[in-house]
């Protein structure tokens, strides 16, 4: 898929004041530092793209952007930030549960998980959570150019193996990275194929 246009619209905190339309939506989550906004500047090939809405207290907020006037890429709050205490951590849980749960435009969740890192339970239990609720969702490791040689691979199916003994079809999984633009063209031919779909249902 070429991007053609990425605009963003909105930032907002109540799923409620989301754009109307029916529009597909492709959300993006992870843990705060996973290299979220690099990815989204990284897909949609505008530099500042994810910092549009870099007010303070952007991390809080559910980010759209209109890409190429046919979808949504969704920013959404990172989860697992220590510093924001307990108050902070419900307030964005309910920010994104009310999102994941209640958006009807909302077709797929990428999960965004940095590959250097060993699985975790805060993102095994997310990912177990969106399970239980039905909610299609794909990985997408980040940063694979700080992992040399084979590490990247052993810790990839490291994590892959981690989640089989949680998964019995484990979900689509994509790698990436920003520094290289690893990732790009099968993220968005996966996000293209999903619209084409849509459309001829
Ligand atoms: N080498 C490398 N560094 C990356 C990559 N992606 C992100 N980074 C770095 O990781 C740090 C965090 O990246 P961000 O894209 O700001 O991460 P984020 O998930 O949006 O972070 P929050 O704003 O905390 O939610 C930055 O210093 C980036 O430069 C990557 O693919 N490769």
């Amino acid at each position: 898929m070429e991007i053609t246009s990425a605009e963003f619209v909105i930032s907002n905190t109540d799923v409620k004041k989301c754009p109307a339309g029916i529009f597909p939506e492709y959300a993006f989550i992870g843990r705060s530092n996973v290299g979220k906004s690099s990815l989204i500047n990284m897909l949609t090939n505008r530099k500042g793209l994810a910092m549009t809405s870099a007010t303070p207290g952007k991390t809080m907020l559910i980010n759209h952007f209109f890409i190429n006037k046919n979808w949504y890429l969704v920013d959404l709050p990172g989860y697992g930030y220590a510093r924001r205490g307990q108050k902070g951590k419900d307030q964005i849980r309910t920010i994104i549960e009310d999102y994941i749960l209640e958006r009807e435009q909302m077709t797929n969740l990428f999960v965004l998980i940095d590959s250097r890192l060993e699985p975790q339970k805060i993102d095994l239990e997310f990912m177990e959570w969106l399970g239980e609720n039905g909610i299609p969702f794909s990985i997408i490791f980040t940063k694979a150019d700080k992992l040399k040689g084979g590490r990247l691979k052993m810790n990839i199916n490291a994590y892959l193996r981690e989640l089989s003994k949680q998964w019995e079809e484990l979900p689509p999984h994509f790698i990436s990275s920003s520094e290289d633009r690893l990732g790009r063209t099968d993220i968005l031919n996966y996000i293209e194929n999903i619209n084409k779909n849509l459309n001829t249902k």
